[in-house]
């Protein structure tokens, strides 16, 4: 019930690795295709962001983490979905880009330049004062 008026959360998880960021280069849609976001992905019904965000890294890139604090605030992406960063500690393996195209660390001037999906733009400085 209300299930068309109710948004859905979109977690995205912050990996910092000596003064470092992780970003990954979305495959798709075409739309985003080739731009650099935060690994993460949808909040399925029922589902706490921190058990998403878990399930979404160790899917998209075959890590282990323990999700920390929020990063920046909750951006809205229209169509129902709300974007919500969360700062990540990585406890077992290495970064693989298992559904992107690429991944790269970037240090605070590399994430001003880099080509980032629009929304993520609004936590540059929120990121930027992680590094
Ligand atoms: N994962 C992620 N998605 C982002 C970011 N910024 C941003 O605007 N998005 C958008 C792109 C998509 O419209 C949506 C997330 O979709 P997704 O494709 O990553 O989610 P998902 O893995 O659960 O995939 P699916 O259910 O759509 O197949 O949020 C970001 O930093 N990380």
């Amino acid at each position: 019930m209300g299930a068309v008026s109710e948004s859905r959360t979109v977690v995205a998880g912050a990996v910092i690795v000596n003064a470092r960021l992780l970003l990954a280069q979305r495959a798709h849609p075409a739309e985003l295709a080739g731009r650099w976001e935060l690994p993460g992905g949808k909040v399925e019904p029922g589902e706490q962001d921190t058990t998403a965000l878990v399930r979404e890294l160790r899917e998209e890139l075959a890590i282990d983490v323990v999700v920390g604090d929020p990063v920046g605030a909750d951006v809205d992406l229209g169509g129902g979905l709300v974007l919500r960063a969360y700062r990540v500690n990585v406890v077992s393996g290495t970064p693989a880009p298992l559904e992107h195209s690429a991944l790269r660390w970037v240090d605070a001037a590399e994430l001003h330049t880099i080509d980032l999906v629009a929304a993520d733009r609004q936590w540059i400085p929120d990121l930027v004062a992680l590094l």
